[in-house]
């Protein structure tokens, strides 16, 4: 029978391991200031964050994961360990769709690691706009939920727009019903939310709120945020939003689907290297005839690319006849992606490649 070691011997055991991480993490640091003084040789103004390369090193720590620790949960570490890294240097600064405690900042603390600097804006405009003018280096907004479909204000911003999308995160979402200190439960009349989250929980209003009002606001944190104030409202909001604003939740997980989720996008003004897992996103207009959407679809299948996605909008001025957003797989440097571009080109009224970036790897 295995020898069960005791307490004391295990403690022991851990504070050993404990300093060797400790060893192995400063030493890994001071490799990332000494590559971050190698960049700034080459260029003063280089880049130290290299979203390529993070997809590589998360994606090879959960290749070489031995366990018991789940992939995903060692790749979190490793991008706490990473964004610690990166910061010692610059912290990377990033404006999200805020308030503060909204789902775009959660996705921005998910992708950059808790030691990005995150900076609230009070629209997706707003936050393409702080990217452009360079006040900092990212931001982040919401494009895709899988209950909702396309945040279309995002996708249309794209068009008018010279940033480049350089990632791609996804976050499951959680809805639950809060309340302020105040709040009598037994009358709530009224639910605020944002206007996707109510609903992504239209069947379970339905079933317990049937006669309260449902009041659609700018954001969830928003919702959260009017709700301390008022004795007969509660909110439909997430965690980071119920502890921003000290709310109880009183229903917890109320989506109608457990597989909701919401992808982001993350913006800034460079183009991402190939980094071998990679997705391409673009704007295509087509004119008004016949056989243009198999026209536009055509040379992708033909060169073998995998269309993640296609989405059609109505286009607002009058080149942009028919606009569809697509992903595909691959980068635009791939040469058969690169091919069936060239010859969509031709076929297009116009064509914007919005970026080629690593698939979301957390
Ligand atoms: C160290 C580098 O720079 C940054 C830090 C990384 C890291 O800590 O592993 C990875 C990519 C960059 O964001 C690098 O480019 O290798």
């Amino acid at each position: 029978m295995e020898q069960l070691e005791s307490l004391d011997e295990l403690r022991q055991r851990i504070d050993q391991i404990d300093t060797e991480l400790l060893g192995l993490i400063s030493a890994r640091a001071r490799c990332a200031q000494q590559v971050a003084r190698v960049k700034l040789s080459d260029d003063a103004n280089a880049v130290f964050y290299r979203p390529e390369r993070e997809a590589q090193v998360l994606r090879r720590i959960m290749a070489l994961n031995p366990g018991p620790l789940a992939a995903e949960e060692m790749a979190r570490l490793f991008r706490e360990v990473m964004s610690a890294c990166l910061a010692l240097e610059r912290p990377i600064q990033v404006a999200y769709l805020g308030p503060e405690g909204t789902f775009t900042q959660q996705a921005a603390l998910k992708h950059f690691g808790d030691s990005a600097s995150t900076q609230p804006m009070p629209s997706i405009d707003d936050v393409f706009r702080e990217v452009e003018a360079g006040a900092v280096n990212y931001g982040v907004v919401p494009v895709e939920n899988s209950t909702e479909g396309v945040v279309n204000h995002t996708l249309d911003t794209f068009i008018g727009s010279a940033l480049k999308i350089c990632g791609e995160v996804v976050l499951r979402i959680h809805h639950h019903l809060m309340v302020g200190q105040n709040t009598q439960r037994q009358k709530i009349s009224r639910i605020y939310s944002h206007p996707q989250s109510l609903a992504q929980c239209r069947k379970w209003l339905d079933a317990h709120y049937p006669m309260a009002e449902r009041v659609a606001v700018s954001s969830n944190a928003e919702a959260a945020r009017l709700v301390k104030t008022e004795w007969h409202s509660a909110a439909i909001a997430g965690d980071m939003a119920a502890r921003r604003y000290g709310l109880e939740i009183i229903a917890e997980k109320i989506e109608d689907r457990p597989d909701n989720s919401t992808r982001f996008l993350i913006i800034s003004t460079d183009d991402v290297p190939p980094c071998g897992n990679d997705k391409t996103s673009l704007v295509v207009a087509m004119r008004n005839q016949p056989g243009a959407l198999h026209a536009l679809i055509e040379p992708f299948q033909r060169h073998g690319i995998d269309m993640t996605r296609l989405e059609t909008r109505p286009s607002r001025t009058g080149v942009w006849n028919y606009v569809f957003f697509i992903d595909l797989k691959g980068h635009r440097e791939d040469p058969v992606v690169a091919a069936a571009l060239e010859e969509v080109q031709l076929r297009a009224a116009e064509l914007k490649v919005l970026g080629s970036y690593p698939v979301g790897v957390l």
